[in-house]
């Protein structure tokens, strides 16, 4: 049996990143960014007033009562030469005419036909942003593998991208097993339950960035998996459920096995998950996930996700963004495979609890966790305020 670790390395050197696309910047929210976006002018271009009021010289101030000499909008700037004792009606955001250097808001100021009175005093630069303020010409703005978030997304626009080059969108095909199961929606008979492994894990795989894609249930018959596999062409991953372990009505390993797959490692040293594997046919990589719905979860999270960012280029496709946490309760002494607890975390710091149901089929009690409590193999027992590793969920 292999680590956590080891089986995560493997995955993502059997992956390569996809092709790229374009996608207008309104579209781009949570797509990963393919190439560098470097800023092509400084931002703003040059001075502008951060304020709607006048242009001054600071010079000027405490000295009397200025003459009004035009206005710059945003957009359209003045560019005659100004003079002393003259001030420049100014909105936000526009240019400052040259040799200006202070903005008095409007608020502050007494207009009596042409002229104009302040008590405020010099004050060079006050509500003026420099050139360049926000970035420069030249400057690298985001870094391709960057998931593009709406500041993001803005941020490119403000840099001129109207379209945006990003990964393509992985493809993942999702394949459940069993004769249990039977459809959301669907009226099972006594013995029967519903399929919840192909909507959670198609819900994570869309908050990755990938396009899930149902390939249905296949029965317990060869056949029936054998059509399932050649139904995941064109996909770039496929994840198995359930099928993985040693039951006597599970095809999906031997099938996989006759089609001509190639496993690359089975069974990992985690809890729950123990029966995950690892493979390709042809191709196509294919990852199975136990049956157990917190099985399928958890796995998802260690291995699913790391693998769909790779295939998007992410630069930190591995990092399982590990955070510390005190317990509030203490915990056993972990068995011989890294395990991870469902646990209820206070807030966003607070102290963390294990959750007394840890059974890898309750979902209900998944649902209610919003971390992950990481335990390493053999880790000794822990008290109430030791620290343990934590995976928000
Ligand atoms: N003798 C042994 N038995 C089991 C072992 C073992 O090592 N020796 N491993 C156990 C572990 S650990 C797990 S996890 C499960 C995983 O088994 P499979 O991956 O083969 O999954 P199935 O047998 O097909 O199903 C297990 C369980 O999960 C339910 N299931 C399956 N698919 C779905 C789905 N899409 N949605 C909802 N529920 C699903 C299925 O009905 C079963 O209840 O094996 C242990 N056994
Ligand atoms: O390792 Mo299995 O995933 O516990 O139920």
């Amino acid at each position: 049996m292999i680590s956590v670790e080891e089986a995560r390395a493997q995955i993502a050197a059997a992956l390569s990143s996809l092709s790229t696309e374009t996608v207008t910047a309104a579209r781009a929210f949570g797509r990963t960014l393919s190439q560098d976006v470097v800023a092509n002018r400084s931002q703003p271009p040059s001075a502008v007033s951060a304020m709607d009021g006048y242009a001054v010289r600071s010079a000027d101030l405490g000295k009397g009562t200025f003459s009004l000499r035009g206005e710059s909008r945003a957009g359209a700037g003045l560019d005659t030469p100004i003079g002393e004792m003259q001030a420049v009606r100014v909105s936000t955001g526009a240019r400052i005419p040259e040799g200006l250097d202070q903005v008095v808001i409007q608020e502050n100021v007494e207009i009596s036909g042409n002229t104009l009175t302040t008590d405020d005093l010099a004050n060079p630069g006050r509500h003026i942003r420099p050139a360049g303020s926000d970035y420069e010409d030249g400057q690298l703005l985001l870094e391709a593998g960057t998931i593009l978030s709406p500041a993001k997304v803005s941020l490119a626009a403000a840099a001129g991208f109207g379209n945006i080059p990003v990964m393509r969108r992985p493809r993942v095909a999702v394949l459940a097993t069993g004769d249990e199961l039977v459809h959301a929606g669907e009226t099972p008979k006594g013995d029967q339950i519903f399929n919840s492994g192909t909507p959670g894990l198609s819900a994570l795989i869309f908050s990755i960035g990938g396009q899930p894609l149902s390939l249905g249930i296949a029965r317990d018959d060869p056949e029936d998996v054998r059509e399932a596999l050649a139904s995941a062409e064109g996909a770039d991953l496929l994840i198995t459920i359930g099928g993985a372990s040693v039951g006597d009505h599970d095809h999906l390993r031997s099938v996989f096995t006759e089609e001509g797959g190639t496993l690359i490692f089975e069974k990992v040293r985690v809890k729950p998950g123990k029966p995950a594997w690892f493979g390709k046919l042809g191709d196509l990589p294919v990852l199975g996930l136990p049956g157990n719905p917190v099985s399928a979860m958890v796995t998802a999270r260690l291995f699913l996700v790391p693998a769909l960012r790779t295939l998007l280029g992410q630069p930190t496709a591995l990092a399982l963004g590990f955070e510390t946490a005190v317990l509030s309760e203490a915990l056993e002494t972990n068995g011989d495979r890294e395990t991870y607890l469902r646990g209820v975390r206070d807030g966003a710091t607070g102290p963390v609890r294990a959750m007394a149901k840890q059974d890898s089929s309750h979902l209900a009690a998944l649902s209610e966790a919003n971390v992950l409590i990481r335990r390493l193999p053999d880790a000794p027992s822990c008290k109430a305020g030791d620290t343990v590793e934590v995976m928000p969920l």
